[in-house]
């Protein structure tokens, strides 16, 4: 198989200089969400993925990790790399401690391979549901992999769109390990805030105490911005009020991370400093940014840690 990958069209690279943020990170926080690529020619992009990105080495996640001042990462199997776990696996091993994983995973997965992924820091499995990544899984396959995980305490991430919500909450509220919702359920930022679109969305987090919910990717969710470029401090000012409720009413179980290196795209890549600089936005006590940047990552990824 050929490692000479070659970027889809109109692919933007992450950001190559980020600012240092102007936001001071408590001490111990975590980035809950990021992934690496690749790189293609060690670990190669699955045969089918839908989209090639630049690479994004463990390395050069962990350089942005202590520039932005974060201690600790998450790293979420980017659909890019299918089931081929090896490249979140290979940043887990060399981060001493320091990074734990979320995997994808088929059906037939053996004990041993599961096991094997715990050991080496994976903590849930993600469930993809946005068309653009992945083709659909059969929903017995999926509960085949929950039976798998369950015994090793781990959660599953799903990422959907909203206007999926209905037809996947049913299915959702049947998983019996603890869910996270990536990206905040993916809602129209053009549409209210307090209006029933989003209501709907706060009352699936209601309907269970074990779902959380990532408050991330602000820069995929702006519809009128300002971006996190050209040392904007306060940017993407249309997402604010969606992360700001779901960070007052759930404070304990929000989660915050960069989404370095921001697959897919389109309009702008943000610098990973001024991005920090929305935490105080949507968190605006330094009680509420403890819970979402230390405490919380810390109980769902670390429990055993002092
Ligand atoms: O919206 C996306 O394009 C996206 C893709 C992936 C992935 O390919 O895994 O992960 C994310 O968190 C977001």
């Amino acid at each position: 198989m050929s490692t000479d990958f070659e970027k889809t069209p109109g692919w933007l690279d992450w950001c190559a200089d980020p600012s240092r943020p102007a936001y001071r990170l408590p001490r111990g926080a975590v980035d809950a969400h990021c992934h690496v690529f690749g790189p293609g020619g060690e670990f190669p992009y699955a045969p089918e993925r839908k989209y090639t990105p630049c690479d994004a080495s463990k390395e050069q996640l962990f350089a942005l990790r202590d520039h932005l001042g974060f201690s600790r990462n998450v790293v979420v199997q980017a659909t890019c790399h299918g089931a081929d776990n090896r490249a979140v696996v290979d940043a887990l091993r060399a981060s001493g401690g320091l990074a734990r994983g979320v995997a994808t995973l088929r059906p037939d997965v053996t004990d041993a391979e599961v096991r094997e992924l715990h050991e080496a820091g994976v903590r849930g499995v993600r469930f993809n549901f946005v068309a653009r990544l992945v083709d659909a899984a059969p929903k017995r396959d999926l509960l085949d992999v929950v039976e798998k995980i369950a015994p090793y305490g781990w959660h599953v991430v799903v990422y959907f769109e909203a206007a999926d919500l209905a037809d996947l909450r049913d299915f959702f509220l049947s998983i019996p390990v603890p869910l996270v919702v990536d990206h905040m359920g993916r809602p129209d930022t053009a549409k209210d805030p307090d209006g029933p679109d989003f209501e709907t969305f706060l009352d699936f987090l209601r309907a269970r105490p074990d779902i959380w919910c990532k408050v991330t990717c602000p820069e995929r969710l702006t519809t009128s911005g300002p971006p996190a470029l050209g040392g904007e401090r306060a940017a993407y000012r249309d997402v604010v009020p969606f992360a700001r409720r779901v960070v007052e009413e759930f404070p304990d179980r929000v989660l915050w991370g960069t989404d370095w290196p921001h697959p897919n795209l389109t309009d702008h890549m943000p610098d990973d400093g001024l991005l920090v600089d929305f935490v105080p936005h949507i968190a605006p006590t330094a009680e509420l940014r403890h819970k979402l940047l230390v405490d919380n990552p810390m109980r769902l990824y670390w429990p055993d840690a002092d």
